[in-house]
């Protein structure tokens, strides 16, 4: 991980989002990601909208649809697209086996069907998000709230700890009216064995690791920007 500060990493998003906007071709579905970085992809879509590009969209939380929504982009709804041409989203962190954690934000549920609608999926990022193991940011959980104690005992009997997320000292409601645990499992050896004992807990909705739903990371670092494909 590189250390930057926030205008670098800024500039780094930025420039990352910019590359990711040019494989998005006349015509496209597009889906759209959450977050500060995915913001500067809308941005820039948003800008080429307005310069004549035709595409249609979809989004991956509230705030993506209304921002986008307020750039002029046409928006299509989730719930009955049946595919999406590309999306561009970010991440928290990933490794060059193109392996995420996602849900900073607490989208990763609407994330996750939207990459797996998606035939190009592009994630953009700066250099601080990349890592040698996923871990050191906790995995976010979405749990059905009937089901939080349970969920909270599996993933402790998967060795992880969790605690609920807060926002405003109030506890975090996302988009779907679910709760979302951050769960620590420590520096994570084997993602997708712990992708798939997560998979089959009952009340958990979603988790944020995102396995083998990425095409391109999109990273920008003080070397200029890189690709992992
Ligand atoms: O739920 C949020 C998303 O997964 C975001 O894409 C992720 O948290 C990265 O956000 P940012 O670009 O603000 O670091």
């Amino acid at each position: 991980m590189e250390p930057i500060d926030k205008t670098q990493q800024d500039a780094q998003k930025l420039a990352a989002a910019l590359e990711a906007v040019k494989f998005i071709k006349e015509g496209d579905v597009v889906g759209l990601g959450t977050g500060s970085t995915a913001t500067f992809a809308i941005e820039e879509i948003g800008k080429k909208v307005r310069e004549g590009l035709k595409i249609t969209a979809a989004a991956s939380s509230k705030r993506t649809e209304e921002l986008a929504k307020s750039y002029g982009i046409e928006m299509l709804d989730l719930q009955t697209l049946g595919s999406i041409d590309i999306s561009i989203d970010g991440a928290d962190e990933f490794t060059e086996s193109l392996n995420l954690i996602k849900g900073g934000g607490g989208a990763l549920f609407r994330e996750k069907i939207l990459a797996s609608l998606s035939k190009n999926r592009i994630i953009v990022t700066d250099s601080s998000k990349k890592v040698l193991k996923l871990g050191a940011f906790k995995v976010p959980i979405e749990v059905i709230p009937l089901a939080l104690q349970y969920v909270v005992n599996q993933v402790e009997k998967l060795n992880g700890s969790s605690i609920l997320r807060e926002k405003n000292n109030e506890t975090f409601i996302t988009d779907n009216g679910n709760f979302i645990i951050d769960a620590d499992f420590g520096l994570i050896d084997h993602p997708e064995e712990l992708a798939k004992s997560l998979n089959q807990i009952d009340g958990l909705l979603a988790h944020g690791l995102f396995i083998g739903l990425t095409n391109k990371v999109i990273m920008a670092s003080s070397n200029g920007v890189v690709v992992f494909e």
